[in-house]
C-alpha cells in the first residue's frame, strides 16, 4: 500500500506553508509528523501546515491550520491568501470564501499579480476574548509583570484578537530587542491562558508602521498577517495611525485598512507558490518535482 502524497508550498511575504488537499485524499498528519516535516533541519521546513477539506458550512473549503510545533490554531492570515488564491484559480470566480474555526473568511482577486485580499473580519478586543486571564477594561494597553527580561523595558502591551490573540508592543526600534530570546518567555506568560503571538510594532508615519512578530508554535517569522491587522487596529485604537495603514514586515508590505464603514480588516499582499512535491508518510522524506531531497539524505 503506498503511504504517499502530494504537497504544494507556498507563502505570503515568506511565512511559508505546506499545503495539502484532504479532498484528494491526502490523510490528517499527526503533530509529531507536522513537527517533523516542519523542521529546517531535516524537513521541509515551513511555519504552517495548512488543510483544504470540505467546508461543513458551505464554503469553496474549510482551511485547517498547523502550527510548525503540530499545534492546531484558528487563524492565519497569510496562509488565507494562499488558499485564496488556490480557490480563486480553481473556481474561476473573482471572489471565495474560506471557512476557517475562527469563522468565513471571503478572499478577493485584486487584478495585480498574484495579490489577494483577504476580508479577516471584525477584530475582537474584550479581555476575555483575547483571552486574558485576568479582567482589564481597556485592552489598548494593558499592565504586564514582565520582570527584567530586557533594556530597554517593554511594557504595557495592546491586545488584540484577530481569530488568535496577539500582544503588540510599542518600541523606536524593532532591531533593539532580542525577540528570538523574550518573544518565548512572553508567549508563555501567564496573562495569556491560550499563549499568544508577540509583536514589536514602531510606527513609522500617521500610514505607516515597522512589525517583528513572534509567533505563537512557530518563533520568528518573515511575517505574519493576523499580526499585521492586528498592529493596524491596536496603532489606530491609541490613534497612533489611521486606519489604513502599510506594514512592513521583514519579508515585505502588508496593506492593511480597518474599514470604518464595519470595522472588517482587510489585508492585501503577495502570496507565492514555491514548489510542488510528494512525501512519504512512512519515512517522513519527501521528493521535490523535478528534485530530490528529504530527510534521509
Ligand atoms: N502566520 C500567521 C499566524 C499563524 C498562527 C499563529 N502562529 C498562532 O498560533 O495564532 C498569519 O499570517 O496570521
Amino acid at each position: 500500500m503506498t503511504t504517499a502524497f502530494r504537497f504544494r508550498k507556498m507563502n505570503g511575504l515568506g511565512n511559508d506553508f505546506l499545503v495539502l488537499d484532504a479532498r484528494a485524499g491526502v490523510p490528517r498528519l499527526r503533530p509529531d509528523e507536522i513537527a517533523a516535516l516542519a523542521s529546517r533541519a531535516t524537513g521541509i521546513g515551513f511555519d504552517q501546515m495548512i488543510t483544504i477539506e470540505a467546508s461543513p458550512a458551505g464554503a469553496d473549503a474549510f482551511m485547517r491550520i498547523d502550527n510548525a510545533d503540530g499545534g492546531e490554531v484558528d487563524a492565519c492570515g497569510n496562509a488565507t491568501r494562499c488558499i485564496g488564491r488556490l480557490l480563486i484559480g480553481e473556481t474561476g470566480r473573482e471572489a471565495v470564501t474560506i471557512e476557517t474555526r475562527a469563522g468565513l473568511l471571503r478572499a478577493y482577486e485584486t487584478g495585480e499579480g498574484e495579490r489577494v485580499t483577504v476580508d479577516m473580519g471584525v477584530p475582537r478586543l474584550a479581555w476575555d476574548e483575547i483571552p486574558l486571564a485576568e479582567p482589564f477594561a481597556d485592552t489598548r494597553a494593558i499592565e504586564l509583570q514582565i520582570g527584567p527580561i530586557d533594556a530597554p523595558i517593554l511594557h504595557s502591551p495592546a491586545v488584540v484578537n484577530m481569530g488568535n490573540p496577539h500582544a503588540i508592543f510599542w518600541v523606536d526600534d524593532v532591531e533593539a530587542y532580542d525577540l528570538a530570546r523574550i518573544g518565548p518567555m512572553l508567549e508563555h506568560h501567564p496573562i495569556f491562558p491560550e499563549r499568544a503571538n508577540i509583536s514589536l510594532a514602531h510606527v513609522t508615519s500617521a500610514d505607516s508602521l515597522t512589525l517583528k512578530v513572534w509567533e505563537r508554535g512557530v518563533g520568528l517569522t518573515r511575517a505574519c498577517g493576523t499580526g499585521a491587522c492586528a498592529a493596524a487596529v491596536a496603532a489606530a485604537r491609541t490613534r497612533r495611525t489611521g486606519r489604513r495603514v502599510a506594514v512592513t514586515l521583514p519579508g515585505g508590505v502588508l496593506a492593511i485598512d480597518w474599514r470604518a464603514s464595519d470595522d472588517h480588516v482587510l489585508m492585501t499582499g503577495d502570496v507565492e507558490t514555491e514548489f510542488a512535491g510528494t512525501i512519504d508518510r512512512a519515512t517522513l522524506t519527501w521528493t521535490r518535482d523535478g528534485a530530490v531531497r528529504g530527510a534521509a539524505e
